[in-house]
Protein backbone atom coordinates (compact mmCIF):
# COMPACT_ATOMS: atom_id res chain seq x y z
CA UNK A 1 0.00 0.00 0.00
CA UNK A 2 1.16 3.59 -1.01
CA UNK A 3 1.61 4.84 2.33
CA UNK A 4 3.85 8.17 2.98
CA UNK A 5 6.82 7.61 5.53
CA UNK A 6 4.78 8.59 7.94
CA UNK A 7 2.59 5.69 7.58
CA UNK A 8 -0.69 4.86 6.84
CA UNK A 9 -3.24 7.90 7.88
CA UNK A 10 -4.53 8.18 11.21
CA UNK A 11 -8.38 7.45 10.47
CA UNK A 12 -11.34 9.40 11.96
CA UNK A 13 -14.67 8.07 12.67
CA UNK A 14 -15.50 4.45 10.98
CA UNK A 15 -18.97 5.82 9.95
CA UNK A 16 -22.43 5.69 11.40
CA UNK A 17 -22.54 9.12 12.10
CA UNK A 18 -25.86 10.84 13.00
CA UNK A 19 -26.99 12.81 9.90
CA UNK A 20 -27.33 16.57 9.90
CA UNK A 21 -26.92 19.54 7.09
CA UNK A 22 -22.86 19.14 7.41
CA UNK A 23 -22.52 15.10 7.68
CA UNK A 24 -24.90 13.64 4.94
CA UNK A 25 -25.52 9.82 6.15
CA UNK A 26 -23.12 7.67 4.91
CA UNK A 27 -24.01 4.61 3.19
CA UNK A 28 -23.01 1.31 4.93
CA UNK A 29 -20.89 -1.28 2.61
CA UNK A 30 -20.02 -4.65 3.50
CA UNK A 31 -17.32 -6.95 1.86
CA UNK A 32 -18.80 -10.52 1.54
CA UNK A 33 -15.97 -13.19 1.27
CA UNK A 34 -15.28 -17.10 1.32
CA UNK A 35 -13.64 -19.28 -0.55
CA UNK A 36 -14.50 -20.65 -3.70
CA UNK A 37 -18.11 -22.71 -3.94
CA UNK A 38 -18.74 -21.77 -0.15
CA UNK A 39 -22.13 -20.17 -1.00
CA UNK A 40 -21.76 -16.54 -1.45
CA UNK A 41 -23.89 -16.41 -4.50
CA UNK A 42 -27.06 -18.47 -2.86
CA UNK A 43 -26.27 -16.06 -0.08
CA UNK A 44 -26.67 -12.97 -2.46
CA UNK A 45 -29.21 -14.06 -4.62
CA UNK A 46 -31.50 -15.00 -0.87
CA UNK A 47 -31.05 -11.46 -0.33
CA UNK A 48 -31.85 -10.17 -3.95
CA UNK A 49 -35.43 -12.34 -3.28
CA UNK A 50 -35.78 -11.13 0.40
CA UNK A 51 -38.28 -8.78 1.81
CA UNK A 52 -36.73 -6.48 3.44
CA UNK A 53 -37.44 -2.66 2.33
CA UNK A 54 -34.50 -1.42 1.71
CA UNK A 55 -32.62 -1.06 -1.17
CA UNK A 56 -29.68 -2.86 -1.54
CA UNK A 57 -27.14 -2.76 -3.57
CA UNK A 58 -25.14 -5.67 -4.35
CA UNK A 59 -22.58 -5.74 -6.66
CA UNK A 60 -21.40 -9.70 -7.23
CA UNK A 61 -18.69 -11.39 -9.51
CA UNK A 62 -20.09 -12.67 -12.76
CA UNK A 63 -16.98 -13.27 -15.11
CA UNK A 64 -15.14 -15.60 -12.05
CA UNK A 65 -11.67 -14.59 -11.48
CA UNK A 66 -9.53 -13.77 -14.49
CA UNK A 67 -12.16 -11.97 -16.32
CA UNK A 68 -13.54 -9.46 -13.51
CA UNK A 69 -13.44 -6.11 -15.31
CA UNK A 70 -17.38 -5.27 -15.01
CA UNK A 71 -19.36 -5.90 -12.17
CA UNK A 72 -22.73 -6.89 -12.20
CA UNK A 73 -25.07 -4.61 -9.76
CA UNK A 74 -28.21 -5.53 -8.96
CA UNK A 75 -30.29 -2.83 -6.81
CA UNK A 76 -33.37 -4.59 -4.78
CA UNK A 77 -36.11 -2.67 -3.19
CA UNK A 78 -39.17 -4.25 -2.24
CA UNK A 79 -38.58 -7.12 -3.91
CA UNK A 80 -38.30 -5.81 -7.87
CA UNK A 81 -34.41 -5.94 -8.98
CA UNK A 82 -32.99 -3.69 -11.20
CA UNK A 83 -29.24 -4.71 -12.82
CA UNK A 84 -26.70 -2.86 -13.87
CA UNK A 85 -23.03 -2.83 -15.02
CA UNK A 86 -20.64 -1.02 -13.33
CA UNK A 87 -17.12 -0.33 -14.80
CA UNK A 88 -14.61 -0.29 -11.97
CA UNK A 89 -11.25 -0.09 -14.31
CA UNK A 90 -8.55 -2.33 -15.24
CA UNK A 91 -8.98 -5.50 -12.76
CA UNK A 92 -11.00 -6.08 -10.54
CA UNK A 93 -12.43 -3.88 -7.57
CA UNK A 94 -9.69 -6.04 -5.53
CA UNK A 95 -6.99 -4.77 -6.67
CA UNK A 96 -7.68 -1.46 -8.37
CA UNK A 97 -6.60 1.54 -7.13
CA UNK A 98 -8.03 2.56 -3.78
CA UNK A 99 -10.11 5.04 -5.30
CA UNK A 100 -11.42 3.15 -8.01
CA UNK A 101 -14.11 0.88 -6.20
CA UNK A 102 -15.37 3.94 -4.10
CA UNK A 103 -15.55 6.41 -6.82
CA UNK A 104 -17.70 4.07 -9.14
CA UNK A 105 -20.08 2.94 -6.07
CA UNK A 106 -20.69 7.01 -5.63
CA UNK A 107 -21.09 7.77 -9.23
CA UNK A 108 -23.81 5.29 -9.39
CA UNK A 109 -25.43 6.20 -6.39
CA UNK A 110 -25.49 9.61 -8.49
CA UNK A 111 -27.30 8.07 -10.94
CA UNK A 112 -29.71 5.67 -9.41
CA UNK A 113 -30.27 7.29 -5.95
CA UNK A 114 -28.84 6.52 -2.63
CA UNK A 115 -28.54 2.76 -1.49
CA UNK A 116 -29.65 1.77 2.42
CA UNK A 117 -26.95 -0.23 2.20
CA UNK A 118 -24.26 -2.01 -0.05
CA UNK A 119 -23.27 -5.83 -0.06
CA UNK A 120 -19.83 -6.24 -2.40
CA UNK A 121 -18.80 -10.15 -2.79
CA UNK A 122 -15.32 -10.46 -3.51
CA UNK A 123 -13.88 -13.27 -5.70
CA UNK A 124 -13.00 -16.28 -4.01
CA UNK A 125 -9.30 -15.98 -3.71
CA UNK A 126 -9.51 -12.42 -2.24
CA UNK A 127 -7.47 -11.08 0.20
CA UNK A 128 -10.60 -8.74 2.22
CA UNK A 129 -7.19 -6.94 4.09
CA UNK A 130 -6.84 -5.72 0.77
CA UNK A 131 -10.29 -4.34 0.09
CA UNK A 132 -11.49 -3.25 3.76
CA UNK A 133 -9.22 -0.22 3.72
CA UNK A 134 -10.69 1.42 0.59
CA UNK A 135 -13.70 1.56 2.46
CA UNK A 136 -12.48 2.66 5.64
CA UNK A 137 -11.70 6.18 4.69
CA UNK A 138 -10.82 9.33 6.77
CA UNK A 139 -14.07 11.53 6.91
CA UNK A 140 -12.27 14.01 5.90
CA UNK A 141 -11.59 12.82 2.49
CA UNK A 142 -15.40 13.09 1.69
CA UNK A 143 -16.13 9.57 1.31
CA UNK A 144 -20.25 8.75 1.22
CA UNK A 145 -19.84 5.42 2.45
CA UNK A 146 -18.28 3.15 5.24
CA UNK A 147 -17.17 0.35 6.02
CA UNK A 148 -19.51 -1.88 8.21
CA UNK A 149 -17.99 -5.21 8.30
CA UNK A 150 -16.79 -7.98 6.78
CA UNK A 151 -18.90 -11.31 6.13
CA UNK A 152 -16.67 -14.75 5.06
CA UNK A 153 -18.57 -17.68 4.00
CA UNK A 154 -17.10 -21.21 4.69
CA UNK A 155 -17.92 -24.28 3.53
CA UNK A 156 -18.48 -27.09 6.50
CA UNK A 157 -17.45 -29.84 4.58
CA UNK A 158 -14.06 -28.54 2.84
CA UNK A 159 -12.48 -25.70 4.83
CA UNK A 160 -10.41 -28.11 7.48
CA UNK A 161 -8.80 -29.14 4.06
CA UNK A 162 -8.76 -25.69 2.87
CA UNK A 163 -6.87 -24.54 5.89
CA UNK A 164 -4.01 -27.03 5.69
CA UNK A 165 -4.13 -27.10 1.93
CA UNK A 166 -0.28 -25.44 0.59
CA UNK A 167 -1.98 -25.01 -2.81
CA UNK A 168 -4.14 -22.67 -1.04
CA UNK A 169 -0.95 -20.30 -0.07
CA UNK A 170 -1.60 -16.67 -0.19
CA UNK A 171 0.83 -15.14 -2.71
CA UNK A 172 2.33 -11.98 -2.76
CA UNK A 173 2.48 -11.61 0.82
CA UNK A 174 6.42 -11.60 2.25
CA UNK A 175 5.30 -12.99 5.69
CA UNK A 176 3.94 -16.25 3.87
CA UNK A 177 7.50 -17.41 4.32
CA UNK A 178 6.56 -21.18 4.79
CA UNK A 179 10.02 -22.12 5.70
CA UNK A 180 9.21 -20.82 9.23
CA UNK A 181 5.79 -22.32 9.95
CA UNK A 182 2.53 -23.86 8.55
CA UNK A 183 1.21 -22.06 5.54
CA UNK A 184 -1.43 -19.42 5.65
CA UNK A 185 -3.73 -20.08 3.21
CA UNK A 186 -6.76 -17.49 1.27
CA UNK A 187 -8.84 -19.45 3.65
CA UNK A 188 -7.01 -18.32 7.06
CA UNK A 189 -7.12 -14.58 5.92
CA UNK A 190 -10.35 -14.53 5.03
CA UNK A 191 -11.89 -16.03 8.13
CA UNK A 192 -8.94 -13.81 10.44
CA UNK A 193 -10.36 -10.20 8.72
CA UNK A 194 -14.03 -11.05 9.09
CA UNK A 195 -16.86 -9.95 11.54
CA UNK A 196 -19.19 -12.86 10.89
CA UNK A 197 -18.22 -15.91 9.68
CA UNK A 198 -20.76 -17.99 8.07
CA UNK A 199 -20.74 -22.28 8.59
CA UNK A 200 -22.64 -23.12 5.55
CA UNK A 201 -23.26 -26.23 3.96
CA UNK A 202 -24.09 -27.74 7.08
CA UNK A 203 -26.33 -30.20 6.08
CA UNK A 204 -23.19 -32.04 4.50
CA UNK A 205 -21.52 -32.55 8.04
CA UNK A 206 -22.29 -34.17 11.19
CA UNK A 207 -22.29 -32.94 14.62
CA UNK A 208 -18.98 -33.91 15.59
CA UNK A 209 -17.47 -32.29 12.07
CA UNK A 210 -19.40 -28.97 12.34
CA UNK A 211 -17.91 -28.58 15.90
CA UNK A 212 -14.36 -29.17 14.81
CA UNK A 213 -14.95 -26.56 11.83
CA UNK A 214 -16.16 -24.19 14.83
CA UNK A 215 -13.38 -24.82 16.78
CA UNK A 216 -10.71 -23.93 14.36
CA UNK A 217 -12.44 -21.03 13.18
CA UNK A 218 -12.73 -19.86 17.02
CA UNK A 219 -8.99 -20.40 17.20
CA UNK A 220 -8.10 -18.79 14.55
CA UNK A 221 -10.52 -15.60 14.91
CA UNK A 222 -11.87 -14.90 18.45
CA UNK A 223 -13.26 -11.55 17.45
CA UNK A 224 -16.02 -13.17 14.64
CA UNK A 225 -19.27 -14.16 15.37
CA UNK A 226 -20.20 -17.15 14.15
CA UNK A 227 -23.60 -18.44 12.61
CA UNK A 228 -24.45 -22.11 11.39
CA UNK A 229 -26.20 -22.36 7.88
CA UNK A 230 -27.73 -24.70 5.20
CA UNK A 231 -28.17 -23.12 1.35
CA UNK A 232 -27.20 -19.75 3.00
CA UNK A 233 -30.51 -19.34 4.51
CA UNK A 234 -29.93 -16.78 7.50
CA UNK A 235 -32.55 -16.26 9.80
CA UNK A 236 -32.57 -12.11 9.81
CA UNK A 237 -30.44 -10.12 8.14
CA UNK A 238 -29.65 -7.86 10.47
CA UNK A 239 -26.38 -8.91 12.56
CA UNK A 240 -25.44 -11.74 10.19
CA UNK A 241 -25.34 -9.16 7.11
CA UNK A 242 -27.01 -5.73 7.49
CA UNK A 243 -26.28 -3.01 10.63
CA UNK A 244 -23.02 -5.24 11.57
CA UNK A 245 -21.50 -1.97 13.05
CA UNK A 246 -17.94 -3.68 13.03
CA UNK A 247 -16.17 -0.66 12.83
CA UNK A 248 -17.62 1.46 15.53
CA UNK A 249 -18.65 -0.98 18.57
CA UNK A 250 -16.46 -3.90 20.72
CA UNK A 251 -19.00 -5.96 22.12
CA UNK A 252 -16.78 -9.26 21.22
CA UNK A 253 -14.45 -8.01 23.65
CA UNK A 254 -15.87 -9.56 26.82
CA UNK A 255 -16.93 -12.82 25.13
CA UNK A 256 -15.49 -15.76 27.65
CA UNK A 257 -12.12 -17.22 27.43
CA UNK A 258 -11.29 -14.79 23.85
CA UNK A 259 -7.60 -15.87 22.85
CA UNK A 260 -7.03 -18.71 24.94
CA UNK A 261 -7.38 -21.57 22.08
CA UNK A 262 -4.51 -22.36 20.05
CA UNK A 263 -5.94 -25.31 17.46
CA UNK A 264 -4.62 -23.42 14.08
CA UNK A 265 -1.02 -23.13 14.05
CA UNK A 266 -0.92 -20.27 11.29
CA UNK A 267 -3.28 -17.42 13.25
CA UNK A 268 -4.16 -16.68 16.29
CA UNK A 269 -6.07 -14.66 18.21
CA UNK A 270 -4.44 -13.00 21.79
CA UNK A 271 -5.83 -10.94 24.40
CA UNK A 272 -3.95 -8.44 26.73
CA UNK A 273 -5.12 -6.41 29.87
CA UNK A 274 -5.14 -2.51 29.18
CA UNK A 275 -5.29 -0.20 32.84
CA UNK A 276 -6.89 2.94 32.71
CA UNK A 277 -4.75 5.50 31.32
CA UNK A 278 -3.33 8.92 31.52
CA UNK A 279 -2.84 11.25 28.61
CA UNK A 280 0.77 10.37 28.61
CA UNK A 281 0.23 6.84 28.45
CA UNK A 282 -2.14 6.85 26.06
CA UNK A 283 0.39 8.61 23.88
CA UNK A 284 2.59 5.59 24.80
CA UNK A 285 -0.07 3.19 23.39
CA UNK A 286 -0.41 5.32 20.31
CA UNK A 287 3.67 5.20 19.97
CA UNK A 288 3.52 1.10 20.54
CA UNK A 289 0.67 0.77 17.82
CA UNK A 290 2.53 2.43 15.12
CA UNK A 291 5.76 0.67 15.93
CA UNK A 292 3.86 -2.66 15.78
CA UNK A 293 1.68 -2.24 12.93
CA UNK A 294 3.36 0.34 10.87
CA UNK A 295 7.17 -0.98 11.36
CA UNK A 296 6.39 -4.73 12.27
CA UNK A 297 8.63 -3.69 15.26
CA UNK A 298 7.75 -5.09 18.37
CA UNK A 299 9.18 -2.26 21.10
CA UNK A 300 11.50 -4.16 23.80
CA UNK A 301 11.74 -7.33 21.54
CA UNK A 302 15.47 -7.80 19.71
CA UNK A 303 14.60 -8.76 16.14
CA UNK A 304 16.14 -12.00 15.06
CA UNK A 305 16.68 -14.34 12.43
CA UNK A 306 12.87 -16.11 12.94
CA UNK A 307 9.70 -15.47 11.54
CA UNK A 308 8.37 -11.75 11.29
CA UNK A 309 4.29 -11.26 13.03
CA UNK A 310 1.60 -9.93 10.98
CA UNK A 311 -1.41 -8.39 12.19
CA UNK A 312 -4.32 -8.87 10.46
CA UNK A 313 -7.34 -7.41 12.81
CA UNK A 314 -6.97 -5.33 15.95
CA UNK A 315 -10.04 -4.44 17.96
CA UNK A 316 -9.65 -2.91 21.73
CA UNK A 317 -11.24 -0.87 24.48
CA UNK A 318 -9.89 0.77 27.32
CA UNK A 319 -10.51 4.11 29.98
CA UNK A 320 -8.91 7.54 29.94
CA UNK A 321 -7.99 8.35 33.53
CA UNK A 322 -10.93 11.33 33.11
CA UNK A 323 -13.23 8.56 33.16
CA UNK A 324 -13.88 8.44 29.10
CA UNK A 325 -14.12 5.13 27.33
CA UNK A 326 -11.73 4.59 23.91
CA UNK A 327 -12.08 2.42 21.33
CA UNK A 328 -9.08 1.18 19.37
CA UNK A 329 -10.23 -0.53 15.93
CA UNK A 330 -7.26 -1.83 12.98
CA UNK A 331 -7.21 -3.61 9.86
CA UNK A 332 -3.68 -4.52 8.57
CA UNK A 333 -1.42 -1.38 9.51
CA UNK A 334 -4.41 1.12 9.59
CA UNK A 335 -5.77 1.59 12.92
CA UNK A 336 -8.16 4.45 14.89
CA UNK A 337 -7.97 5.11 18.40
CA UNK A 338 -11.22 6.91 19.18
CA UNK A 339 -14.26 7.64 21.82
CA UNK A 340 -16.91 5.78 22.35
CA UNK A 341 -19.10 7.29 19.83
CA UNK A 342 -22.46 5.67 20.95
CA UNK A 343 -23.87 8.45 23.58
CA UNK A 344 -25.03 6.31 26.22
CA UNK A 345 -22.09 3.70 26.98
CA UNK A 346 -23.87 0.30 27.17
CA UNK A 347 -24.03 -0.39 31.22
CA UNK A 348 -23.65 -4.37 30.47
CA UNK A 349 -19.71 -3.92 29.31
CA UNK A 350 -17.44 -4.32 31.95
CA UNK A 351 -15.02 -1.41 32.79
CA UNK A 352 -11.91 -3.49 31.87
CA UNK A 353 -9.70 -2.00 28.85
CA UNK A 354 -8.38 -4.85 26.20
CA UNK A 355 -6.82 -5.55 23.78
CA UNK A 356 -6.90 -7.87 20.82
CA UNK A 357 -4.59 -8.41 18.10
CA UNK A 358 -5.58 -11.48 15.54
CA UNK A 359 -2.30 -12.55 13.06
CA UNK A 360 0.46 -14.45 12.68
CA UNK A 361 2.75 -16.11 14.43
CA UNK A 362 1.55 -14.33 17.65
CA UNK A 363 2.19 -16.99 19.71
CA UNK A 364 6.10 -16.73 19.39
CA UNK A 365 6.47 -12.70 21.08
CA UNK A 366 5.69 -11.65 24.48
CA UNK A 367 3.20 -9.06 23.33
CA UNK A 368 1.33 -8.29 26.60
CA UNK A 369 4.79 -7.32 27.90
CA UNK A 370 5.98 -5.29 25.73
CA UNK A 371 2.66 -3.08 25.88
CA UNK A 372 2.99 -3.64 29.65
CA UNK A 373 6.42 -1.97 29.27
CA UNK A 374 5.54 0.90 27.06
CA UNK A 375 2.66 1.84 28.47
CA UNK A 376 2.92 1.29 32.35
CA UNK A 377 0.93 0.50 35.55
CA UNK A 378 -2.43 2.42 35.99
CA UNK A 379 -2.35 5.84 37.49
CA UNK A 380 -3.45 6.32 40.76
CA UNK A 381 -7.48 7.01 41.35
N1 LIG B 1 -25.43 -29.13 -0.02
C1 LIG B 1 -25.40 -27.79 -0.05
N2 LIG B 1 -25.10 -27.14 -1.19
C2 LIG B 1 -25.09 -25.79 -1.18
C3 LIG B 1 -25.35 -25.05 0.01
N3 LIG B 1 -25.23 -23.74 -0.27
C4 LIG B 1 -24.92 -23.65 -1.58
N4 LIG B 1 -24.81 -24.87 -2.14
C5 LIG B 1 -24.45 -25.22 -3.53
O1 LIG B 1 -23.04 -25.06 -3.63
C6 LIG B 1 -22.70 -24.57 -4.93
C7 LIG B 1 -21.85 -23.31 -4.82
O2 LIG B 1 -22.65 -22.28 -4.27
P1 LIG B 1 -22.42 -20.75 -4.67
O3 LIG B 1 -23.43 -19.95 -3.94
O4 LIG B 1 -22.33 -20.60 -6.16
O5 LIG B 1 -21.00 -20.49 -4.05
P2 LIG B 1 -20.01 -19.27 -4.29
O6 LIG B 1 -19.32 -19.04 -2.99
O7 LIG B 1 -20.72 -18.12 -4.88
O8 LIG B 1 -19.03 -19.90 -5.33
P3 LIG B 1 -17.99 -19.15 -6.34
O9 LIG B 1 -18.83 -18.23 -7.18
O10 LIG B 1 -17.42 -20.31 -7.09
O11 LIG B 1 -16.98 -18.46 -5.50
C8 LIG B 1 -24.02 -24.35 -5.66
O12 LIG B 1 -24.26 -25.49 -6.46
C9 LIG B 1 -25.05 -24.26 -4.54
O13 LIG B 1 -26.34 -24.68 -4.91
C10 LIG B 1 -25.66 -25.79 1.22
O14 LIG B 1 -25.87 -25.25 2.30
N5 LIG B 1 -25.66 -27.14 1.12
Amino acid sequence: MDWDDEGPPDLVGAGGELASEETPVKVPITIVTGYLGAGKTTLLNYILTAEHGKKIAVIMNEFGDSLDIEKSLTINKDGESVEEWMEVGNGCICCSVKDTGVAAIESLMEKKGKFDYILLETTGLADPGNIAPMFWMDDGLGSTIYLDGIVTLVDAKNILRSLDDPAGKVEGHEETDDAHGPVMTTAHVQISHADVVVINKSDLVSELELQAVRDRIESINGLAKIFVTSQSVVPHLEGFLLDLHAYDSVKELDRPGLGHSHIDKTISTISIPLPIMTETQQSALDAWLRSVLWENVLPGHTPSDGPAYDIHRVKGRFFAHDGREKFIQGVREIFDVFDNPSEQPDPDVSRVGKLVLIGRHLDRFDFGKSLADAVGEAPPT
